[in-house]
């Protein structure tokens, strides 16, 4: 079996790939894994994927040298059972098999427990936040059941990418590897994305360039055109559900100028755009994208699409107070230079969409700064079975901050 070693580095050491060690899984950690210490000789943080807080597991390196602060590695048999391991329901999940789930020897409501514990720890960790706070204590990832499905989080994504493999068949990654595990069936994949009702090679997106979604929230619907290749939330309840949250947190009055920065096709600044009939400004990098929201903004008078990078665009223009922001980037954050200039237009409230909350953290320490405070928190398990979960943070002007 390949695996890759730890990205673009030179290995510092004697490898230690392979070797095992008996240990005491500690607690959850960001990424899908939990840190357990090696045994006094080695005194070595290992961060081990398929085991759970309390096991006692055998952990077997899978990336490492002598050089290394800390390893990686893989429960490989376990010796002490969690209550809350259960049998993978994926034959193609487990070590050295498909990267694409990290949890599935989870029980479904104890995985939104260990996505509990990480986004409580990033908003302490790096947004500085009082642990002991009511608003820390009381986060809880919530369940967003599929329609008509049981809560088993399986079959909830609606687009789904397969690699080939030479012979054709569809196949998925493994961790940190580019190495291809023949899975002929997702069981994340909802069943419009699965192999079978993909359209010649194995990337399924449907058959059509352009997709239509409609999005319902309380009795308000909205119909969005967006690029079958282009971003849309892959969890069906999604668009609904992080509409709502944005609009009952920024309740956004008549009259209120908004800003909606990583616009994609326009979700959010549709139904801000439609509740305060005033100008509403989408800014969005991808050209694909900002034609669609050009589109599926065109019903509202005051609306202005913007292509081109979030900060590029705030340097350069709309030099103007905003009311409200929606700030929706991708992984990294929005980071220093673009929550700066948000903070510059004054906005009294900015609802922050994010699907890393260890950049959500990092953004809520910089706002602080700013004199802008988190005051409201939800997070949401849109992607089950992997480790990954999204929060909407109300960040509210609360000082006059630093600057
Ligand atoms: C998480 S998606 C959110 C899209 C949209 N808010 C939605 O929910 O459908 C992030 C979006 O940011 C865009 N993007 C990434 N980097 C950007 C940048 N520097 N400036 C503007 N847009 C960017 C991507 O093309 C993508 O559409």
């Amino acid at each position: 079996m390949t695996r890759r070693q730890a990205r673009s580095r030179t290995p510092r050491g004697r490898s230690r790939v392979g070797e095992r060690f008996e240990v005491e899984v500690g607690p959850v950690a960001h990424g899908g894994h939990c840190v357990a210490r090696l045994p006094e000789r080695e005194s070595r943080v290992v961060f081990v994927r398929h085991a759970l807080p309390g096991e006692r597991v055998v952990v077997e390196v899978t990336e490492g040298t002598d050089g290394d602060r800390f390893w990686r590695g893989d429960a490989v048999e376990v010796l002490e059972a969690s209550a809350d391991r259960v049998e993978a329901p994926c034959p193609y999940a487990g070590p050295g098999l498909c990267g694409g789930c990290d949890f599935q020897h989870v029980a479904v409501p104890a995985q939104r427990d260990l996505k509990t514990a990480v986004v409580r720890e990033q908003l302490v960790r790096l947004g500085r936040l009082d642990a002991d706070s009511a608003l820390v204590r009381e986060t809880q990832v919530e369940a967003v059941p599929v329609p008509g499905r049981p809560d088993d989080g399986l079959r909830w994504r609606t687009r789904q990418r397969y690699a080939a493999l030479p012979d054709g068949m569809p196949a998925m990654r493994a961790h940190r590897s580019h190495r291809l595990v023949p899975v002929d069936d997702c069981l994340i994949a909802a069943d419009g994305a699965r192999p079978a009702d993909a359209d010649g090679l194995l990337v399924d997106e449907g058959t059509s360039q352009v997709a239509a979604h409609d999005v319902l929230v309380g009795d308000t619907s909205h119909a969005f055109s967006v690029a079958t290749d282009g971003f849309w939330q892959v969890h069906p309840e999604a668009p609904r559900v992080l509409v709502s949250t944005v609009m009952e947190l920024l309740d956004p009055q008549p009259g209120e100028r908004a800003l909606d920065l990583y616009s994609g096709v326009g979700l959010f600044a549709r139904f801000v755009g439609a509740a305060t009939g005033a100008r509403v400004v989408a800014v969005e990098a991808d050209r694909d994208a900002c034609r669609h929201a050009r589109a599926n903004l065109a019903g509202l008078e005051r609306a202005a699409v913007e292509c081109g990078p979030v900060d590029r665009v705030l340097r350069h223009g709309y030099d103007e107070p905003f009311d409200l922001v929606v700030l929706d980037p991708p992984r990294e954050g929005a980071k220093r230079a673009v929550v700066e200039q948000v903070v510059d237009r004054r906005p009294r409230a900015v609802a922050y969409v994010a699907c890393d909350p260890a950049a959500l953290g990092r953004d809520v320490a910089i706002f602080a700064e700013h004199g802008y405070e988190l005051t409201a928190i939800r997070a949401f398990d849109l992607f089950p079975m992997t480790h990954h979960v999204e929060c909407v943070a109300l960040l509210t002007r609360t000082g006059p901050g630093q600057a």
